[in-house]
């Protein structure tokens, strides 16, 4: 996405900070400035607001969480709005399938031999719901699940709900801080 660049098959890809540092130098700041706000626009604005809206339906679907939430030591609520919207970006992720990838090279996938140019979608949502790593009820907003070293910043490829690698999302923690202080003002006043 940085900046509507057009892709080729000769385009290396390196992490978003490497292309913006080469864009620096060739654009001026009079384009430069405008496209980056664009980026942050597009990547910012509709994730974070369809993520703060699953976690308020999910805290009117679970009363006790979000009796829980409202209660108790400020620093406990803290940690417990950090597990719940956790909970929510696994169950929920505001980008389901990830941006499309070309495969440069043939690899073997889950024992399938895949085509170099192929291109490639994961489903970032259906990972983060797969018996296999999230045990009997995948589907079932649990608000503690999340107390495990499971973290979504690409290190774990059982929940990538910001993609991982070189192209992740730069904006996770703006993003999280944005949502959590919304939601925590959301919920002070709930009732
Ligand atoms: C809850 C909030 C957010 C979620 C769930 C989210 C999710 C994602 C995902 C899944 C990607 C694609 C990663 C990949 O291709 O592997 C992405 C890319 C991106 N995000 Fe976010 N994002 C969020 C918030 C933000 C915010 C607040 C900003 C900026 C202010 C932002 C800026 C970007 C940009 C610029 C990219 C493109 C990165 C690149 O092409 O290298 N995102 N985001």
């Amino acid at each position: 996405m940085a900046l509507g660049r057009k892709y080729n098959e000769n385009t290396i890809f390196r992490d978003l900070l490497a292309e913006l540092m080469e864009l620096v130098v060739t654009l001026s700041v009079g384009e430069f400035i405008p496209q980056l706000s664009w980026d942050m626009f597009i990547g910012g604005t509709d994730t974070t607001s369809t993520l703060l809206e699953w976690a308020m339906s999910e805290l009117m679907k679970h009363p006790r969480v979000m009796k829980k939430l409202q209660g108790g030591a400020n620093l406990q609520k803290l940690e417990y709005l950090k597990l719940v919207i956790k909970e929510t970006i696994r169950l929920h992720p505001p980008v389901p399938l990830l941006p499309p990838r070309q495969l440069m090279q043939v690899p073997t996938i889950m024992g399938y031999d895949v085509s170099a140019g192929t291109m490639i979608l994961t489903n970032a949502w259906g990972i983060a719901r797969g018996p296999a790593d999230w045990g009997e009820s995948p589907d079932e907003f649990q608000s503690e699940r999340l107390q495990t070293k499971v973290d979504f910043r690409g290190q774990h490829f059982q929940l990538i709900s910001f993609g991982a690698g070189r192209r992740c999302c730069p904006g996770i923690s703006f993003g999280l801080a944005v949502v959590e202080v919304a939601l925590a003002n959301l919920v002070r006043d709930f009732d």
